[in-house]
């Protein structure tokens, strides 16, 4: 599924929290949205989900403008896209069973639900959550609900997938079955569109950077070409934002390298 932004921007309070913006990310890709804190990373993802209107341009996904599709059109391009929120979102008073049900039961009313069962048994399998899925949220650390957030999103076998800060709150091994999740994903040729300040996600997985400083997009490129970024602020918020500790003139793919893999032979850009 390919989403493309068209003059599009958002303006809250007479302020362009998200600046004129054009840009088309490719059916397949995996985009690593940074930049600091406040900079509009997650209002960039809720835009680009269509959950924030926009206050002005056009958005299009597989060249669909979701400003003149019917709500019923709109429904089904929802089941298209999973979206995973920065605090996992889950309704608490709800079981987990009833939370990942829910957005299959809403926006497809007529799915089969023995059909849901199975997608929850074989979800909760692969990420381990078999015992507790007739418990809430509550009851589960945030880590956990970050991945029973995350197992939300995929219950719609979604094409594109939004995940905001997924790492947060994760332990190591938590955070090793993300990544193997989303390199799952990845090899489906899933579209993913992570906001992440995690340097393994951008050394292992993602093939394309976008950058943003206070509302405005000011880098969107392949990772590679982020090596000969010419721009000083996209320097400083790669430096910044991954963590690193050498001056960025090194190659930034070497130095992603040595830093996560540690010597490992396999090249972090593939
Ligand atoms: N729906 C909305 N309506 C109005 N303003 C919003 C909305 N969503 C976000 N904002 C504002 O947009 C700005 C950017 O916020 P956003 O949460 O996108 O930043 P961020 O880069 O994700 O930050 P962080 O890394 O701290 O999560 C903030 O000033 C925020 O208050």
């Amino acid at each position: 599924m390919t989403i493309e932004l068209e003059k599009a921007s958002f303006v809250h309070n007479g302020e362009a929290l998200l600046q004129e913006t054009s840009l088309r990310i490719e059916s397949g890709a995996c985009v690593l949205v940074m930049g600091p804190s406040g900079a509009g990373k997650s209002l960039l993802l809720k835009i680009l989900a269509g959950i924030i209107p926009l206050s002005t341009g056009r958005i299009r996904l597989d060249g669909r403008d979701l400003q003149q599709i019917s709500d019923r059109e709109l429904r089904k391009m929802r089941t298209r896209q999973g979206f995973v929120f920065q605090d996992a979102a889950l309704w608490q008073n709800l079981s987990l069973r009833q939370n990942l049900s829910l957005p299959l039961q809403y926006n497809t009313p007529r799915f089969p639900p023995e059909e849901i069962e199975a997608r929850i048994a074989h979800l909760a399998k692969r990420i381990g959550f078999y015992q507790s899925l007739d418990l809430r949220p509550a009851r589960l650390s945030s880590g956990n609900q970050m991945m029973a957030g995350i197992m939300r999103a995929l219950m719609t076998h979604p094409e594109i997938c939004f995940f905001d800060e997924p790492s947060n709150g994760l332990d190591t091994a938590t955070q090793q079955n993300l990544l193997e999740i989303l390199q799952d994903l990845k090899r489906q040729g899933k579209t993913l569109v992570i906001a992440s300040h995690d340097s393994t996600i951008a050394a292992r997985l993602a093939d394309w950077f976008l950058l943003i400083d206070r509302g405005e997009v000011i880098f969107f490129d392949t990772a590679h070409n982020s090596t000969r970024a010419g721009n000083p602020r996209v320097r400083e918020i790669l430096q910044g934002v991954l963590g690193l500790s050498t001056a960025y003139d090194t190659d930034i793919l070497g130095i992603l390298g040595e830093e996560i893999l540690g010597g490992e032979d396999e090249s972090p850009f593939g």
